[in-house]
């Protein structure tokens, strides 16, 4: 039996598949060519579809058996060459071709073998594609995902402390995104992608302020929050834009750069950094004392749901717990509720007021809390004593705390020799404070103040006028007493029932009364939302069109004075135009006494009498600091050697008659001179007999000055290449290279002087002032 095939696609022969199984139902076409359909004639025709030689081998049997041998094979398969070798030898399995050429009775018989659709040759592979970019520039295929939606959780109650801020300690909210240049133009473009804001979870009630520093906000309700670090202010884009409105937007802020290109970029600002102090004072109604091992945490987690650790040594508790007392169930609903906060703290011991045993910071939580329940152990030694320590650390702490009102639960009464004291104990626990009417607090000196007959008045006297220390020497027994006494055994389960009733109807009492509850402020920022906004400006290019490079510009220039705090001024001052013919630009009648008097270039009097020298680069370049001089006439020498380097032997000087011809040395002896004469006046005749300064010495002379310059001798301007439109990088690479022994540089100063000097609106509108207030009105180039 001989199954025909016909092996037409070329891709048939050169791509075989090699992973074809058994298991492969309908072959992948991937990787196959098209093949070819040979039908059988008469009933038994079958088509198979055949593609590739492996798969020929791979069909089972009995399709191959479905042909009729005749003796010879039809015209058409007669015409292909060697038609029966290829066939029989290549695409029959194994068997077949042994079996043919071990019987002669094989014929070929009714087989109609025709050619199937020759299909389209596939495609190249990608690989073997040679890309030629400039016919994919406007087509392509991305994928594109959307994000998968986020995990829910099983939320855990809000923190209620402040130790994960101990493992973790510094937080950096993300930057701004930076504008891109080559991103799709809209108006919003210059704006970047504001970054995140960064929120910092606490615990309710914790207290914010700056290290050491200023309160900031008591966080005490939910929701609350404060902006502690405000985002930099974003880079502004600038656009290609003419010289005097770059010079304009140069002289509004020193954080300007210039790329290659010499487009200006504006940086983002940086944002800011704080050390912030976190203080929790948890909030609740209820506060436990005691001292320790007295039964505080057994007894919360008898009425709430809470789990504080609970052990027989003191110290169990080292942080306060919080737990949720229901409300009173025979209320009703509707009916108001005394669902309260209980916060179980550590316990306290004689000193804890001083610090001892961290009292302090234990002591610290009850301020917000309105009513206290004091636990005693009533099996202890001496309950009533350990009852008044509480009270007196309480007191030393904050006398405030012995007014609020308060419940005493003698606990324990499960053990024997408690129960047998337990009404002794109570009358004398009550005895200790004064019922109902408070006495009268005395004076540090003794004196009793006037009599009080109503609680409240008492407490206004107190808030209003009675300092602390009148108020400390009020005795225990002079604060009210409680209001009940309660025993119970919190560990056995005796007389719960009576004790939460005495909880509830005591925080009933107090529901309206705030005088113990420290009212927390809000503050403004609270509402406030942070609003990173750092970017960085990317370059603009001069793509865009006119219209939209105006746009950015005037919106830019805007932006860029509101974030340096420039008010807008009306157009018409904006534009005034500056006078040329004041020697001394807007500085004209301000600074020093001396100021308006001086004609020396680049030289000016501060307004406490110390002259200053400036000059600036080139080609309206950055403004160069000379120094802090004594005189006038220093900082014109200082001036003169400048100009000599920046503008060669044709600058206009102040003192030709002393630099024209001569070196910086010379300058350099003269300013010595001077000084020296100078200091000679003022010391008078005697300082004639002076070694120091009658000697002439050169030596002493160099001792004595310390204004001493030299300049560098190289290329000057070569050495500053690396200028990159910062005045201040500059600057300091002038220094670098000035080699210059002057005064250091009083930067606060000079900004307080030219805050109170310069007028700035004038300026923005007035290139030339901008270019020139230290110079004359053309600035400092137009005067070389
Ligand atoms: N017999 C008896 N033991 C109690 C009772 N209440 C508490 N205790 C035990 O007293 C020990 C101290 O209990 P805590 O609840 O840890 O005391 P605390 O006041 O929280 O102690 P500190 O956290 O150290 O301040 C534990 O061994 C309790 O089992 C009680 O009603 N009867
Ligand atoms: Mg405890």
């Amino acid at each position: 039996m001989v199954f025909v095939g016909c092996p037409v696609s070329p891709y048939l022969t050169t791509k075989q598949p090699d992973n074809l199984s058994k298991k492969t139902k309908q072959p992948d076409r991937t990787g196959f060519g098209d093949g070819i359909m040979a039908s059988g004639c008469g009933s038994d025709e079958q088509e198979l579809n055949l593609r590739g030689c492996s798969l020929i081998r791979s069909l089972p049997l009995k399709y191959l058996c479905k042909f009729v041998l005749s003796p010879s094979p039809p015209p058409k398969l007669r015409a292909i060459p060697h038609f029966h070798s290829f066939f029989s030898d290549r695409l029959l399995p194994k068997s077949f071709s042994q079996r043919r050429s071990s019987s002669e009775n094989f014929h070929y018989s009714s087989i109609k073998c025709r050619l199937a659709r020759a299909k389209r040759p596939p495609s190249p592979s990608p690989d073997t594609l040679i890309r030629e970019p400039h016919k994919y520039f406007d087509q392509v295929i991305i994928t594109v995902r959307s994000g998968d939606g986020g995990h829910g959780a099983i939320l855990n109650e809000g923190k209620d402390s402040l130790l994960e801020f101990h493992k973790k300690r510094r937080y950096n909210a993300k930057r701004g995104g930076n504008v891109d240049a080559m991103g799709v133009l809209t108006s919003q473009l210059h704006d970047g992608f504001a970054a995140p804001t960064l929120r910092i979870p606490v615990p309710l009630g914790t207290v914010v302020k700056h290290k050491r520093g200023k309160f900031l906000a008591d966080l005490a309700n939910p929701g609350d929050e404060i902006l502690v670090a405000r985002g930099g202010q974003g880079g502004i884009s600038l656009l290609e834009m003419p010289e005097y409105r770059r010079k304009q937007i140069m002289a509004l802020t020193t954080n300007v750069m210039r790329d290659d290109s010499d487009k200006v970029l504006v940086l983002g600002q940086p944002g800011e950094e704080f050390s912030l102090e976190l203080i929790l004072r948890v909030v609740a109604d209820v506060g436990l004392v005691g001292l320790p091992n007295a039964g505080k945490s057994t007894l919360l987690a008898a009425i709430t749901l809470a789990k504080p650790d609970i052990a027989d040594y003191p110290f169990t508790t080292l942080m306060p717990n919080l737990g949720r007392l229901d409300g009173d169930p025979s209320l009703g609903a509707g009916k108001y509720s005394s669902e309260a906060t209980l916060a179980d703290l550590p316990g306290l011991i004689e000193g804890a007021h001083l610090g001892k045993g961290l009292g302090r910071n234990f002591l610290r939580h009850l301020r917000r809390t309105r009513l206290l329940v004091h636990v005693v152990d009533a099996a202890a030694e001496d309950p009533v004593n350990d009852y008044r320590t509480v009270k007196e650390e309480l007191r030393m702490y904050n006398p405030d705390y012995l007014e609020r009102p308060s419940i005493v639960v003698l606990n324990k009464i499960d053990i024997p020799e408690a129960r047998d004291r337990l009404p002794s104990l109570t009358r004398e626990i009550i005895g200790i404070g004064s019922n109902g009417v408070p006495s009268q607090p005395k004076t540090s000196f003794g004196d009793a103040v006037q009599s009080l007959s109503a609680e409240g008045e008492l407490a206004s006297a107190l808030s209003s006028g009675a300092s602390d220390k009148d108020r400390m020497v009020k005795e225990i027994e002079e604060y009210p007493c409680p209001l009940a006494v309660v025993g119970v055994s919190v560990l056995k389960g005796i007389r719960i029932k009576e004790m939460l009733e005495e909880i509830r109807a005591a925080l009933r009492k107090c529901q309206d009364s705030n005088e113990a509850l420290e009212l927390t402020t809000r503050p403004e920022e609270a509402s406030r939302v942070v609003r990173p906004c750092w970017h960085e400006v990317g370059n603009l290019y001069s793509t865009f069109s006119p219209h939209f490079q105006t746009y950015l510009f005037e919106k830019s220039a805007k932006m860029l004075k509101s974030a340096i705090g420039f008010r807008e001024k009306k157009q018409e001052i904006i534009r005034k135009p500056s006078k040329a013919s004041s020697r001394k630009g807007c500085m004209r009648g301000k600074g020093g006494p001396e100021n308006a008097s001086c004609t020396y270039k680049g030289v000016r009097q501060r307004t406490w009498g110390k002259w200053v020298a400036e000059i600036r680069e080139p080609n309206g370049g950055a403004r160069l600091w000379l120094g802090t001089f004594d005189t006038s006439r220093e900082a014109a020498f200082a001036y003169d050697a400048a100009a000599r380097k920046l503008y060669g032997l044709d600058a206009k000087i102040n003192l030709p008659e002393f630099s024209l011809h001569s070196s910086t040395d010379t300058q350099v002896a003269h300013i010595n001179m001077e000084k020296k004469m100078q200091i000679q006046q003022n010391s008078g005749a005697s300082s004639s007999d002076s070694p120091s300064s009658g000697g002439g010495s050169d030596e002493s002379v160099m001792c004595d000055n310390e204004l001493a310059i030299s300049l560098p001798t190289g290329d000057f301007e070569s050495q500053n290449k690396e200028r990159v439109g910062d005045d201040e990088v500059a600057t300091d690479g002038i220094w670098e290279n000035l080699n210059v022994n002057l005064p250091d540089f009083d930067d606060s100063s000079m900004w307080a002087e030219a805050m109170a000097t310069v007028d700035f609106h004038q300026a923005v509108g007035d290139p030339g002032n901008f270019a020139g207030n230290f110079e004359d009105g053309k600035g400092c180039e137009a005067m070389q």
